[in-house]
């Protein structure tokens, strides 16, 4: 199967980048994965609401048919880490591959958590789009070492 991490903009402060480098270096391990980044919408002179469907447009844009959309959202279902394991294990089962999609400063638009098969929220609170990311490619990674049995997850 394939997973694929996509995010809007580039992290800046470059706190975090090396974090998910690493976690990506290690889930080649077990899956093909890939980091996309798409451009940021709202530097580019629009209103909130056009960047958000700009952004839209290019996050569906990549979806491709055997993907399950997995959009990142506060307001979402909160899943426990076997559980993400789980899900994990149906797509791999489906033969179906995972994009999974973080929304850059305005969130996701109405048409992303429409269009996916899971909006997941990883805790009830706001997080910067850059720090979601870390922690949801850490839990993908964990999902991972939890499907082969590994003491990572403990
Ligand atoms: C700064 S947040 C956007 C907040 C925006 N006000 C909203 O209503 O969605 C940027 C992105 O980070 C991700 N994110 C932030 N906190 C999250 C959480 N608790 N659970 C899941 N994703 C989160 C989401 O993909 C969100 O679109």
């Amino acid at each position: 199967m394939k997973v694929r991490l996509l995010s809007i903009g580039k992290d800046r402060s470059g706190l975090f980048e090396p974090a998910v480098q690493e976690y990506a270096r290690r889930l080649e391990h077990y899956t093909r994965f890939e980091l996309i980044e798409l451009t940021e919408a709202s530097g580019k002179k629009l209103k909130p609401g056009e960047a958000k469907a700009a952004e839209a447009a290019a996050i569906l844009s990549k979806r491709k048919p055997q993907d399950w959309v997995v959009a990142l959202d506060e307001r979402g279902t909160l899943l426990d880490s076997v559980a993400l394991g789980r899900y994990v294990a149906k797509a791999q089962t489906g033969a179906k591959d995972l994009l999974f999609v973080i929304g850059g400063d305005e969130g996701l638009d109405d048409s992303v958590r429409a269009a996916a098969h899971q909006v997941l929220s990883l805790s009830k609170m706001t997080l910067p789009h850059r720090l979601a990311r870390v922690v949801l490619i850490e839990q993908i990674y964990r999902a991972f070492t939890i499907l082969k049995g590994e003491p990572y997850h403990k």
